[in-house]
This record gives structure tokens, C-alpha cells and sequence, in this order.
């Protein structure tokens, strides 16, 4: 098993440039199933995950092709089946978008239960409640959802979302997308992937409107075209990198970032005394001036604090001065990096979802485990400060969402190497 060794190491210092969402580029992917002609998607990232919706779009029968780097074909005119495959469907808790997308197409589809993770249990019955309302039968039995719609075609529907799921927001954007008359999505989630996603299937022919605000109105359409689309950013790369620079008390140029996709990032980070500012040829961190403070954060869906940034900022306050307090609302197992940071030399007491943290303290590298993507770039940022040096095992979380890791970090001056057991 690959791992990861991290040393302290100097402020990090240069630039790096922000690769296509991992959030945004594996929901265009499945929208691709939509069009029956062929959809360009640029700035794809080059992950593990989209290697795994590749896989899963590929035994659908569709055609992918790389025609420059990061730029991806899809041809989806020779759909072969609408049933999703088990061993892929199970890799990528992800792939479970394409149920919307066939559904849509080919009025039925089978797929594999996505299951929980570390994070969380993870359930589907959002995403269910609303291909329900738009009139699919549903059958969920040994481990698959088969979604069959009305002999006529699923029909547009009102439907409240009880809580703003990205993943169910964007499955029923999906379906609703070819149902006859209109679909509205009230406490719909808000994320720019949302955004991004309605884009594309706009350019595809869809006619979706409020994406970006809780209620999103889809007007259903015959049929959709192919399309070119570029990826936005990913801003949870961003700010990780954001927080690399104010760890170890750099300064970095992000080139490639929205900054209002890391608004609340970026606010954070102000109020614990790291300068960022946005610049003619990027986002500017630097963390080399004042004495850093401690600072709250709780997580919500967006435009609140990410709780994808959640673990890495908590890498971050645990070096910082003063007792900082951090509540995760999102997801009910996210504090795995608590246990490894704290055998670091961290102290972090957690009671349920609130960790208290005591800050300013030197850390000390570690064999610790990266329990899931994030808690394994926070472990990174603690290694990088930490004496002496960190092994961080179970990497493969890190490669399924962050591409070019670990060129990324050398380039900024950061003592890394992966090595292969
Ligand atoms: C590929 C992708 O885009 N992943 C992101 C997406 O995941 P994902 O789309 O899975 O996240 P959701 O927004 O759906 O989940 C948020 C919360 O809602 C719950 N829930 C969700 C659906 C459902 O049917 N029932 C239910 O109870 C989940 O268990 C979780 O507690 O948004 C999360 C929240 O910003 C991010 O952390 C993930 O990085
Ligand atoms: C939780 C995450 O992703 P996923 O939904 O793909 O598990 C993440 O990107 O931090």
C-alpha cells in the first residue's frame, strides 16, 4: 500500500493552479447520459473518481474519449443498458448519479445501493422521495434501487426537500429535466456545482432557472443535445491549498479560484489573522506577518463553512494560539482525523458533533491513517509543521479527489514523497 511521508517543512512559498471540481465534473459526467449525441467536458481532473465514473458510463455503454489533456468525449447515442454495475457503483458513493440521468432517458434504471462511509450513513431516500414524486415506481430489494417511470413519462412535481442534499438535488435536476411540465426544488442545495451542473444541462437544451438559490424551477423538455462545457474550479482544493500557506506561514498565489466560492473560507482565515486578497493573477495567502489566532467554525451547506474544509481548518487551529471551537452539522462521523491529529501532539476533545481545541501546540510526526480524502489532506498539514517525519497510510482516499497531490505541494517547497510499500 502507497503511502505518504511528510516532513517540516520551510513557509511554503509560490503558486499553484487549481484543477475542475471533483464535485462538479462527476455530476456533468452523468449528465452526459442525458444528450444523444456526443458532450465535451474541459479541465476534467485527473482522479480516481473519474476514472470510476468512466468505468461506470463505459459499462453503460456510452464512449469516452481523451481529445487533449483534461478534455473528455462523451457519445452516449449507443446507450447499451440502464443498469449500473455492482463492483462500480460500490467504489464511488458518486456513481449513484447516474440513477436520474437514465431514468430520465431511458424511463427505467437499476442501481447498486451507494452505502455509507466513514463519514456518515450517507442514506438515498432524498434522492427517492423526489424520483417518487415525479411518478417513478421505486423498488429498493437486495441492495439495489430499480426507479421505473409512468408508461407516459415521469411528470413534473413539486418537491421540499427536507434537508438541502447536494447529491439529491442534482439526481432530480437530472430526471426532471426531459418529465412533461414543471419541476420545482424547494430548500434546494445551493453549491456552485449545482450552479455548474444547471449550466451544462442548459447548454444541453434543458430549461432549468434558480440554481444557486433553495428553489430551483425546471421546465421539462423533449430531448437534450451534446454540449461543451468547462468544469469550474474546485474550491475545496483551494482551500486546502489556502490553508497549506497559512499552516506553515507562506505565502501562495491560487490561480484558478472563484473567490466567492471560498467566501467562507476566506473569512475564517481573516479573522485568524492570515492576509488573503485577491490579485489581477489570483488569490493571494500570506500568513508570514501577524501572530495567528484562534477562531469558530460550525459547517453548513452553502454559502455556510464546507464541511469539506472542515478537517484540514482543524489541521490549521490546532496550531494556532488560543482554544478554538469547531461543529460539524453536515455529516455525524466526521471527527476521524481527531484521534490521529491528536496523536500528533494535538489536543482536541470532542463531545458528539463539537470538538474543542486547544491551540498552539507543536506537533509531532506520526504513523496515523488517512480515514477518508480530507482527513488525510488535514494529516498532511499537520505533517508539514509536525518535527520529525509523519507516515500517512490509506492514501488512496487522498488520490480519489485531489489531482497532482503531490507535484502541487513539491512545487510550493513542501517536503513530501510517496512512496509504495
Ligand atoms: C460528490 C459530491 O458532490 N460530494 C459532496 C456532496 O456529497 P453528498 O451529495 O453525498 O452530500 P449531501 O448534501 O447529499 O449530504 C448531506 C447530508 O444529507 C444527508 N442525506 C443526503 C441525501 C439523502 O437522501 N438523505 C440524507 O439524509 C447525508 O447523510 C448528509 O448527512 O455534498 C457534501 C456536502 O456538502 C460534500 O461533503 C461532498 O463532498
Ligand atoms: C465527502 C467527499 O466526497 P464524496 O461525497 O465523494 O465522498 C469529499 O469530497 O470530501
Amino acid at each position: 500500500m502507497a503511502k505518504f511521508l511528510v516532513q517540516k517543512s520551510e513557509p511554503l512559498n509560490g503558486e499553484v493552479y487549481i484543477s475542475g471540481a471533483k464535485n462538479a465534473v462527476l455530476p456533468l459526467m452523468a449528465a452526459s447520459i442525458l444528450a444523444g449525441d456526443k458532450c465535451t467536458i474541459m479541465d476534467v481532473p485527473d482522479l480516481r473518481d473519474v476514472e470510476v465514473m468512466k468505468e461506470i458510463l463505459t459499462s453503460l455503454g456510452m464512449e469516452i474519449n481523451q481529445t487533449q489533456d483534461s478534455v473528455l468525449e462523451f457519445d452516449g447515442s449507443n446507450l447499451a443498458t440502464n443498469e449500473a454495475d455492482y463492483e462500480l457503483v460500490r467504489k464511488m458513493r458518486a456513481s449513484f448519479l447516474v440513477m436520474g440521468p437514465l431514468l430520465a432517458r431511458t424511463g427505467r434504471a437499476k442501481v447498486h445501493q451507494p452505502g455509507g462511509c466513514t463519514i456518515g450513513a450517507r442514506p438515498i431516500d432524498l434522492h427517492l422521495k423526489g424520483f417518487e414524486a415525479l411518478g417513478a415506481e421505486v423498488v429498493s430489494k437486495d441492495n439495489y434501487v430499480e426507479t421505473i417511470a409512468p408508461e407516459g413519462g415521469l411528470v413534473g412535481a413539486s418537491i421540499y426537500l427536507d434537508f438541502p442534499s447536494v447529491g439529491a438535488t442534482e439526481n432530480i435536476m437530472m430526471a426532471a429535466v426531459l418529465a412533461h411540465g414543471t419541476t420545482y426544488i424547494e430548500n434546494a442545495a445551493e453549491e456552485p456545482e449545482i450552479v455548474d451542473l444547471a449550466n451544462f444541462l442548459n447548454k444541453m437544451g434543458a430549461r432549468l432557472k434558480g440554481a444557486g438559490t433553495d428553489t430551483i424551477k425546471i421546465e421539462g423538455v423533449e430531448k437534450l443535445k451534446g454540449a461543451e462545457h468547462t468544469v469550474i474550479p474546485d474550491r475545496i482544493e483551494a482551500g486546502t491549498f489556502m490553508l497549506a500557506g497559512a499552516i506553515t506561514k507562506g505565502e501562495i498565489l491560487i490561480k484558478n479560484v472563484v473567490p466567492d466560492h471560498v467566501k467562507p473560507i476566506t473569512a475564517k482565515l481573516r479573522e485568524c489573522g492570515v492576509m488573503v486578497e485577491m490579485g489581477d493573477e489570483g488569490m493571494y495567502v500570506v500568513a508570514d506577518r501577524n501572530e495567528l489566532c484562534s477562531t469558530d467554525i460550525k459547517t453548513l451547506p452553502y454559502p455556510g463553512f464546507p464541511t469539506d474544509i472542515q478537517s484540514p481548518f482543524m489541521a490549521f487551529l490546532t496550531t494556532v494560539q488560543g482554544s478554538s471551537t469547531v461543529i460539524e452539522t453536515v455529516f455525524e462521523n466526521r471527527f476521524m482525523h481527531v484521534a490521529e491529529l491528536n496523536r500528533m501532539g494535538a489536543n482536541i476533545k470532542t463531545e458528539g458533533n463539537k470538538a474543542l481545541i486547544q491551540g498552539g501546540k507543536s506537533l509531532e510526526g506520526a504513523q496515523v491513517i488517512a480515514t477518508d480524502l480530507r482527513a488525510g489532506a488535514a494529516l498532511v498539514l499537520a505533517g508539514l509543521v509536525a518535527e520529525g517525519t509523519t507516515e500517512i497510510s490509506e492514501i488512496y482516499h487522498i488520490e480519489r479527489g485531489y489531482e497532482k497531490f503531490v507535484k502541487k505541494f513539491k512545487n510550493l517547497g513542501a517536503n513530501i514523497l510517496r512512496i509504495d510499500d
